[in-house]
């Protein structure tokens, strides 16, 4: 279907095609004079989106942009446009302008193009949008967002393109899947043709992740009309063979496994299938138990494995049939393997996906001890080596460092002589001593080694920070504690939806698609080619075996170089001499706005420390505007007295809900003008958000608002508008999820026992929602759906059936999530009641509440350590913004505040699909936001409430 759109000025139009009514209507929505394609708005020409479900064809009038920019540098911006091929773009993205797209426009309607030189999913790619001053006003929030037949219907060879429109099963899809027996049932079959049989396995070290996995991948595959099969202990299972090692799975046998730690299929280190011998054998035990598609769960060496076992399977099954191990109708039905990677290691070393499952369950672990040890390093004034585990990878030690705020890190990426790291070590320890600082934390990767490949050893740092520092130091060797234990919340999602589009990949493979591994890119799950990520990561180990540790770094993930230069950047705070220039050095101020959440605190110590490793000068306001306002409450920020605020939650400056125009917002100007700031980092809530929104509305009244400011979103509910992503929520997600388990341990005590769990989170249903994706929820409630009766009656009928069919089974517990605003009628307790009374005796219903238990304790790794990278990116936002706005900021008569780039110098800082963006609050405020409802206008974690349901067997009646 086709639409020719007007955009609001006139001068230019879009034509969208969609490939159904339906992708059309769920991608594009009208708002006045405005449209919006997936969560973005479009005004005059300068945003234009585009989507999975919909090809946009651009025709835009250039010359009246020409005439908005200067012809120098609208010539500049003509001659950046990349233009390189599309099947070079797999790293990285493609970026036009649209002043530009008028002469690009070919990219996106030709139709002669070879099939290849389109992005696909194992070739994705994303585009962006600048406008004519380069700012990025547009961005795609799905990988190939531009849809490889943009002008006609998929043909049925396109089953890759065809696939991008609905990756998620739709609700009508599921009503129509009724549970009738004991195995969940199947869609409708739609011919005689015999089931597909998916089997997954588990490979290499467990990690924590691993039954969810496998969990999602029984459960999808059942749901999608296929058989389900397990392969136990690893290739072992496969070399070994037989129903003992490849069984089938029911819906029921996967019961309850998200929350289990380790891998209950088993996992092995199996030598035999390094060899031919052991990989033939593997081939004919999968082909004797009808397996049509492998999935394996497991790190670098696995996936190495599985690549190998891919390539070799056409010679091992000719090899099979001319040795009359298999029949030619096997051999011409197994003609393909189909082979899926789904990531799970604790080391975080598999190139082209940011997270590996169990590697953040991992680094919880490894922070909790480091956070224990704290106590008693500080009791003693003691040094303590921490080796962590990573094999050849120094992720965890990495991210442990910043999380704890470790002194120093040994890892494999990053060596050094000898004599360099042990000079660098002392100097920074004795550095942090003489300043009074009482512990010392080192932390060592096992994999470390100097840069002529000698291992060190913790006894070998054990020894310096004795002889030479004098430190009374012990060794702290972690050990498999790391591995151990249940998922935290991020790990168990994650490999949730890595499980389900890993089926989905299964289906959508022809013979001539190359197999995929499921990866995720910052907050999407994404398809990557298995063989280019395992010849990437061997890549990587080879240079460093070359000691070519430039090109092994260079190679490494871009966030993991970034990491690395935030540690050292927050970790030199100001010990050396700073790094810009006397002139470039600013004030910046940095307040809290809002409830406290995890992370808040990390993120105003890395503010404060990166500040001052840069010469800037950071100032907090305690107490947020009421505390400015009433007491004139700025006090400039020092070193030592921000030790341990890395790992401490609630919030150190202290932080409410009072907006500045509450508190008094003349006076917060005047304070602004007294300090003379020429920069402000708010931390928060929608509270944060409505602030920043009247700070940048008031620039026009008061000149000392005409500052740089940014926002960084730090909210349990994550509902702040313009990004996917708000520190504290995932440490609430793990508080609740923790709550949550014990709760269903109760429950499953008790026969025929169900919780109704009360949630918070305003009027956003994330919590609820990823709580539910994580505990295996058997139905959550959230405010963006409200309760029906229609739904509860059926959810009431559902989980009857399902405590009948659980006779002589585990008895198991079940959980209902409510969202404490899905409906203002019905609290948790009086759910609960009618839950009860309904069931008529077959189960009964009690609520619990969480509370404010929900806020966490200590934040969790991911919001310490996502905190420090927001925090540099927030200043390098005012560090870029300041010369463009300090110009017109003395200049009251001609300070225009609604100029599209000076406004843009008020901002939000955002985790956009795989990117992090800063979108201006004027933006967001008027466009995106409903206001009222204080939650963003589109929801962008609606898709998983989906697999949430199908991965219970929940029937909807909408
Ligand atoms: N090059 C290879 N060829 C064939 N099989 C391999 C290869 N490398 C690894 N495997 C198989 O994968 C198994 C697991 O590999 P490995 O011990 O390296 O763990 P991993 O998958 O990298 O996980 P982790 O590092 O988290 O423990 C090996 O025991 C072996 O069976
Ligand atoms: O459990 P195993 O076989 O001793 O292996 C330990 C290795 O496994 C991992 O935990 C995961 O690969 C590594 O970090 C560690 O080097
Ligand atoms: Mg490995």
């Amino acid at each position: 279907m086709t639409v020719d759109i007007p955009l609001v000025n006139g001068t230019s139009y879009c034509t969208l095609t969609a490939h159904s009514k339906e992708a059309f209507e769920k991608t594009v929505k009208f708002y006045g004079d405005f449209l919006q394609l997936e969560g973005r708005s479009i005004s005059g020409n300068s945003t234009l989106l585009f989507n999975g479900a919909v090809s946009l064809k651009l025709d835009l009038e250039i010359d009246e942009i020409k005439q908005k920019v200067a012809e120098a540098q609208y010539e500049q911006l003509k001659s950046t446009t990349i233009t390189q091929d599309w099947r070079a773009s797999v790293h990285e993205s493609l970026v036009f302008n649209t002043a530009n797209i008028q002469e690009n426009k070919n990219y996106l309607v030709e139709e002669n193009l070879p099939r290849q030189a389109y992005p696909t999913d194992l070739f994705p790619m994303q585009l962006y949008t600048l406008d004519p001053l380069g700012n990025v006003v547009g961005v795609t929030s799905t990988k190939n967002a531009v849809s490889t037949m943009p002008t006609r219907p998929p043909t049925s060879d396109e089953s890759v393109t065809s696939s991008l429109v609905s990756k998620v099963p739709s609700y009508t899809d599921l009503k129509k899947a009724v549970p009738t027996s004991d195995t969940y049932p199947s869609l409708p079959a739609s011919s005689n043709k015999p089931k597909k049989a998916i089997a997954v396995m588990t490979s290499g070290g467990d990690a924590p992740g691993m039954n969810a996995n496998v969990r999602a991948i029984v459960r999808t595959a059942i749901f999608k009309g296929c058989r389900a099969f397990v392969v136990m202990e690893g290739y072992s299972g496969l070399v070994h063979g037989g129903p003992e090692y490849i069984k089938e799975f029911t819906w029921e046998d996967v019961r309850g496994w998200s929350s289990e730690g380790g891998t209950n299929i088993g996992t092995a280190r199996c030598m035999e299938f390094k060899k031919r011998e052991g990989r033939l054998l593997g081939a004919q035990h999968l082909i004797e138990a009808g397996v049509d598609a492998l999935i394996v769960c497991g790190g670098d060496g696995s996936l190495t494995g599985a690549d190998l076992f891919r390539s070799e399977w056409p010679s091992l099954i000719d090899e099979l049939l001319k040795t009359n191990r298999i029949t030619e109708e096997q051999h011409s039905r197994y003609k393909h393997l189909n082979i899926c990677g789904t990531v799970g290691s604790i080391d975080n070393d598999m190139s082209t996906t940011d997270a590996t499952i169990g590697a953040y369950s991992a680094l919880d672990r490894i922070c909790k001890a480091i956070d224990y040890v704290e106590a008693t390093a500080n009791s003693h004034s003691r040094a303590f080596v921490v080796e962590v585990m990573g094999r050849n990878c120094g992720w965890l030690a990495l991210l442990a460092g910043i999380a704890t705020s470790a002194d120093y890190i040994l890892i494999p990426e990053k060596p050094a002589s000898s004599r360099e790291w042990q000079d660098q070590m002392c100097d920074i320890v004795s550095k942090h001593r003489k300043r009074g600082k009482r512990t010392t934390i080192v932390i060592i990767a096992e994999g470390a080694i100097a840069n002529d490949l000698t291992p060190i050893s913790s006894a070998d740092v054990h020894k310096v920070l004795v002889d030479r520092l004098g430190l009374d130091t012990r060794i702290t060797t972690l050990g498999h504690v790391q591995r151990g234990g249940t998922a935290v919340a991020y790990d168990r999602i994650l490999a949730t939806l890595q499980g389900v589009e890993a089926v989905n990949a299964v289906l959508d493979s022809t013979p001539d698609t190359p197999s995929p591994l499921i990866a995720i890119n910052e907050n999407k799950i994404t398809r990557k080619p298995l063989v280019e990520s395992v010849k990437l990561t061997k890549s990587v180990a080879d240079a460093i075996k070359a000691k070519d540790f430039k090109k092994a770094m260079a190679l490494r993930d871009t966030e993991f170089v970034e990491h690395l230069n935030n540690f050292m950047a927050i970790n030199s705070a100001d010990h050396n001499e700073p790094k810009l220039p006397a002139d470039k050095r600013l004030k910046i101020a940095i307040v809290n706005v809002g409830a406290p959440a995890g992370g808040i605190n990390s993120a105003v110590y890395s503010m404060a420390t990166y500040c001052m490793s840069q010469g800037h000068k950071p100032y907090a306001i305690y107490n947020g505007w009421s505390g400015l306002a009433r007491h004139e409450s700025v006090r400039s920020l020092d070193w030592k007295s921000m030790l341990g605020w890395q790992s401490r939650g609630g919030s150190e400056i202290g932080t409410n809900r009072v907006t500045p125009e509450d508190a008094d917002i003349g006076m917060i100007a005047y304070y602004f003008q007294k300090y003379q700031f020429d920069g402000l980092v708010i931390v928060g809530g929608f509270e944060a958000f409505v602030s920043l929104h009247q700070l940048e509305r008031a620039r026009d009244s008061y000149a000392a608002f005409r500052i740089p400011m940014v926002l960084i979103p730090a909210t349990l509910s994550n509902n702040v508008p313009g990004t996917e992503y708000s520190l504290g929520s995932d440490t609430a997600l793990n508080a609740l999820m923790e709550y949550c388990d014990v709760i269903k341990q109760s429950a499953s005590s008790t026969r025929g026992r169900a919780f109704v769990v009360d949630v918070q989170g305003g009027n956003s249903g994330f919590l609820a929602t990823c709580a539910a994706l994580a505990v295996g929820a058997q139905a959550s409630y959230v405010p963006e759906e409200g309760i029906s009766l229609e739904q509860l009656s059926q959810d009431i009928e559902t989980l009857a059936e399902s405590f009948a069919k659980a006779e002589g089974r585990g008895r198991f517990g079940k959980l209902i999530l409510k969202s404490t605003n899905a409906s203002k009628a019905l609290s948790a307790e009086s759910l609960a009641k009618v839950m009860t009374a309904e069931a008529e005796g077959r189960f009964d219903a009690k609520s619990a509440i969480p509370g404010h238990i929900q806020q966490g304790g200590l934040p969790s790794p991911i919001d310490r350590t996502r905190a420090t990278r927001f925090a540099i990116k927030a200043i390098g936002f005012i560090e870029a913004q300041q010369a463009l706005i300090s110009d017109a900021r003395a200049d009251n008569d001609g300070f225009n505040p609604d100029d599209k780039e000076l406004s843009g110098t008020a901002a939000v800082l955002g985790v956009k699909g795989s990117h992090i963006v800063f979108t201006s609050i004027r933006q967001l405020y008027d466009f995106e936001t409903e206001v009222t409802k204080r939650v963003p206008k589109i929801i962008h974690w609606e898709a998983t409430r989906a697999i949430a349901d199908h991965l219970v067997g929940r029937k909807r009646v909408d």
